[in-house]
């Protein structure tokens, strides 16, 4: 059973989404302060440790619950929960601007981008960017910026099969997804699958999206995708980029 989240606006149709931002910022930003003894969120050795994942293997999973913490965890899990009640979630398309398209035979998730504003977001992004300058000085990618959205699959909704890249458009270099789901059980579908980068009819990981376990994968490279969930799923996704514009936030 999830724990029912209150939803501190009176009509979520007709509050602006900054306001249900501004909500979950305001009452968690007490929690969002690493405790003393926790784990640093990134060392260098851990970084060594993404860094080779990736250039061996070209993914990794891993369990990050400790080095963000539960608070975090959580308030990142309030936050999407709340824009996805209050509807401020966008059906997700596949491309960008001119070029999107929204094929509900392929995906069928709901998405919002996150601007790193409130307190989780940018505890989170601090995080995202130490990913990024460790990645840069250990593999040389030129990961310029990242981007990131909170996805919501409900029940019923996959991603088939994808790259989140094309070759050679130098744009999204390597994938991260982090999970937010208390108690995800096989039963409850929704796993990413990983194929072989080699094969991709070669499934080489499935991972569970429990919450604080944490996928990374070379976006050009590896072939993946998200089986039917049967109960709310909630997750984001960040992508390092070596090209520098910002484009629309959109799609
Ligand atoms: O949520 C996941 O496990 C993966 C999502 C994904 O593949 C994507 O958004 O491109
Ligand atoms: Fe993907």
């Amino acid at each position: 059973m999830e724990t029912p989240v209150i939803i501190p606006i009176n009509d979520p149709l007709i509050t602006p989404l900054h306001s249900a931002q501004d909500a979950v910022a305001g009452s968690d930003v007490q929690l969002m302060h690493l405790t003393p003894d926790q784990q640093a969120p990134v060392s260098e050795d851990w970084l060594d440790e993404l860094a080779s994942g990736l250039s061996e293997h070209g993914w990794m999973s891993l369990d990050v619950r400790a080095r963000l913490g539960a608070n975090l965890l959580a308030a990142l899990k309030q936050e999407v929960q709340i824009l996805d009640r209050t509807d401020a979630m966008k059906k997700a398309g596949i491309g960008r601007g001119r070029d999107l398209v929204r094929d509900r035979s392929v995906r069928r998730d709901k998405i919002a981008w996150l601007q790193g504003i409130t307190a989780p977001q940018a505890a989170l992004f601090e995080f995202f960017e130490s990913i990024r300058q460790g990645l840069n000085q250990r593999l040389f990618l030129g990961l310029k910026r990242f981007e990131t959205h909170y996805a919501t699959y409900h029940s019923g909704d996959f991603y088939k099969q994808h790259l989140d890249s094309f070759k050679g458009r130098a744009s999204r270099v390597v994938s991260l997804v982090l999970y937010l789901n208390e108690d995800w059980q096989a039963t409850d579908g929704g796993a990413l699958e990983v194929f072989n980068r080699d094969n991709d009819q070669e499934v080489c990981g499935t991972v569970l999206p429990e919450a604080g376990r944490m996928a990374l994968f070379m976006s050009e490279e590896v072939p993946h995708e998200v089986l039917p969930a049967n109960r709310t799923r909630y997750s984001l996704a960040c992508w390092f980029r070596q090209d520098e514009v910002p484009l629309p936030l959109q799609g």
